[in-house]
């Protein structure tokens, strides 16, 4: 007979601003998990939901917490709905991670964690990632993000690779300042050692620095700083536009709508499918500030053809994005590729990178997995 469970499981909250590399990270994460299994709560921004959709090789269950920022949720009975859930003894969990949407306010998410009554968790720590080549613009639009480095456990200075050595060092002294006594560790995709958020003991300094906040903290902060309102949230000034199309999307248009977005839409996210210019793959596409980068990922067998995009940004106009997109389907065309299609794509193509990234690789969830959606479950 088992004997009953009684241990508590740890409940990490994963934040970071818009395509900071929160996504990546939790995909490194889940496949470097070394038999440690892993439940997930995705919370995205926009109402399709990609970052569920690109969380890979879920071991244990993921669920999705679907349209807005969960840390407004009135109350936290949704959350703990999916906590239930995901601490049931037979999904066997060791760690759960809540990836939090990249306008959170991760005091927020904690502060329910804490607040949470169910007997078998235990908050795990607050893990910031920041986005190494975009921190300095983000902070000027945001000083709110000080705030949340200053409440994390564990900070992740990502996307090292966009920045000279100097700069690194110097965004590093920064962020060490900000979230001291927090670890900092820097990193390319994400890439951590699993076992800094399995064991949070073993972090640099864990003894003397590990924090983790308590409730007391949390109701000290919101009595002291006032930016408890939802207007103070970050995401207040954000808007989000989906988008879904099942006529395919022309690459020339679309290239040009994407190289002339406005100043205000920070983030673009999703899948383009191009019809006759790639017939066999679908292009995963992400910006981030002026960033912007297509991955091209195999159709699965029988998949619908869909282009699904979200975009978000501050004082952007929702209608003329819409218009814009419409206005970038395809007329219909040769079913194989002609020298004019295949022209067409290379735009796309100078964005591609030639190496995909193993987090950019679709990978097909293990067998013993148990995948819950939300619609399932709520
Ligand atoms: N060059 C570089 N790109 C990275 C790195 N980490 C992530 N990216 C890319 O940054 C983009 C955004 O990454 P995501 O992991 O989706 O970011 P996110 O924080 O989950 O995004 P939101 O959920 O929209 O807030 C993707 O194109 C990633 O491949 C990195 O270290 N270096």
């Amino acid at each position: 007979m088992t004997p009953p469970r009684t241990q508590q499981i740890p409940v990490v909250v994963l934040a970071g601003f818009l395509g900071s590399g929160k996504t990546t990270l939790l995909n490194h994460l889940l496949r470097n998990r070394a038999g440690t299994r892993i439940g997930v709560i995705v919370n995205d921004f926009g109402s399709i939901e990609i970052d569920a959709m690109t969380v890979a090789g879920q071991v244990g269950s993921t669920v999705s917490l679907g349209n807005g920022c969960l840390c407004c949720a009135v109350d936290a009975s949704e959350l703990d709905t999916f906590l239930e859930t995901l601490t049931r003894p037979s999904a066997r969990l060791d760690l759960i991670v809540i990836e939090a949407s990249g306008l959170a306010e991760p005091q927020e998410l904690v502060r329910m964690l804490l607040a949470s009554e169910n007997p078998h968790i235990l908050y795990g720590g607050l893990v910031e990632v920041v986005d190494a080549a975009e921190f300095d613009g983000v902070r000027e639009r945001h000083p709110e993000i000080d705030r949340h480095l200053a409440v994390a456990d564990l900070v992740v200075l990502n996307k090292t690779d966009r920045v000279a050595e100097a700069e690194q060092e110097r965004l590093r002294a920064a962020v060490v300042e900000l979230s001291a006594p927090a670890a900092v560790i820097s990193a390319v995709h994400g890439r951590i050692d699993p076992e800094l958020l399995f064991d949070p003991a073993l972090r640099p300094d864990a003894d003397e620095k590990t924090r983790q906040l308590t409730f007391e903290d949390l109701l000290r902060e919101e009595a002291g700083d006032g930016h408890d309102d939802h207007a103070g949230h970050l995401h207040a000034a954000y808007e989000s536009v989906d988008f879904t199309s099942d006529v395919p999307l022309d690459p020339r248009r679309f290239i040009a709508f994407l190289d002339s977005r406005p100043e205000g839409l920070y983030r673009i996210k999703g899948f383009a499918d191009f019809g006759a210019g790639d017939r066999d793959n679908r292009y995963a596409l992400h910006a981030v500030g002026r960033f912007l980068r297509f991955v091209p990922q195999p159709w699965a067998r029988g998949e619908q053809r869909l282009t699904q995009l979200v975009l978000i940004g501050a004082g952007i106009d929702a209608q003329a994005l819409r218009a814009g997109l419409t206005a970038c389907r395809a007329e219909p065309g040769p079913e194989t590729p002609d020298t004019e299609t295949e022209r067409a794509m290379w735009g796309v193509l100078r964005y591609v990178q030639q190496e995909p990234e193993p987090e950019d690789v679709r990978q097909e969830p293990e067998p013993e997995d148990v995948r819950e959606e939300a619609a399932a479950e709520a």
